[in-house]
């Protein structure tokens, strides 16, 4: 997703370039189809992917301690959805990205998660010991922030450069979500056959 910036409060497209990576990841394992939403523009189509998705990965800033405003009003429009409990065992899971170390990001996984939680939705933890935790460690080393919940990434507040080690984590995260989709919907079908 993009962020809601006014003149006041330029992004950069960090996450953009994170949430490519991750559907980068996701489209490597075979067999998967992967979209790529803006929840800025959402219309009849977008909302008609998301529905048919196995599988849905969720992505934001984190502004404010939180997801971006843009994310939450996206959040409160699937109202519908979750009184429906229409995306009911999808897989789920988040990435996200802020300008510190720490930023609070882990609240902004925290949401993302509880939100896919109300949806009852299964969420997938990142999967990745964490990196650079050791004196010989790097900061270099995928999960070099150390998350478990999701992927969080840091971006420094003056340049659109997105650390490599972020970008590999976050395709980490898409392959790992499309693997265990696969399994999923194998499980499935062998359960309803
Ligand atoms: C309104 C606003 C609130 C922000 N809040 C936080 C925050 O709580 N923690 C943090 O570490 N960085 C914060 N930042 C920095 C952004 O997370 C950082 O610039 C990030 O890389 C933006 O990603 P983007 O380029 O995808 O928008 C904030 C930035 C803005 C504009």
């Amino acid at each position: 997703m993009k962020g809601p910036f006014t003149a006041n409060t330029p992004g950069f497209g960090h996450t953009s370039k994170i949430a490519e990576a991750v559907a980068e990841g996701a489209r490597s394992v075979t067999g998967t189809d992967v979209a790529s939403i803006d929840v800025e523009a959402m219309a009849d189509a977008e909302w008609e992917l998301l529905d048919r998705a196995d599988a849905i990965i969720f992505g934001s800033p984190t502004y404010m301690g939180t997801a971006a405003g843009a994310f939450h009003v996206f959040a409160q429009a699937t109202s519908k959805r979750w009184m429906d409990q229409a995306w009911r065992d999808k897989l789920a899971a988040g990435f996200t990205n802020s300008g510190s170390m720490s930023g609070d990001k882990m609240h902004t996984l925290q949401y993302l998660s509880l939100f896919a939680a109300q949806h009852g939705m299964l969420w997938v933890s990142l999967g990745l010991l964490p990196g650079w935790n050791t004196t010989t460690a790097s900061i270099d080393d995928d999960n070099r922030l150390g998350f478990y919940l999701g992927a969080g990434a840091q971006s420094f507040n003056d340049t659109p450069a997105v650390h490599d080690a972020d970008l590999s984590t976050a395709r980490h995260l898409g392959a790992r979500v499309a693997q265990l989709t696969h399994v999923h919907q194998a499980g499935r079908f062998a359960v309803s056959a």
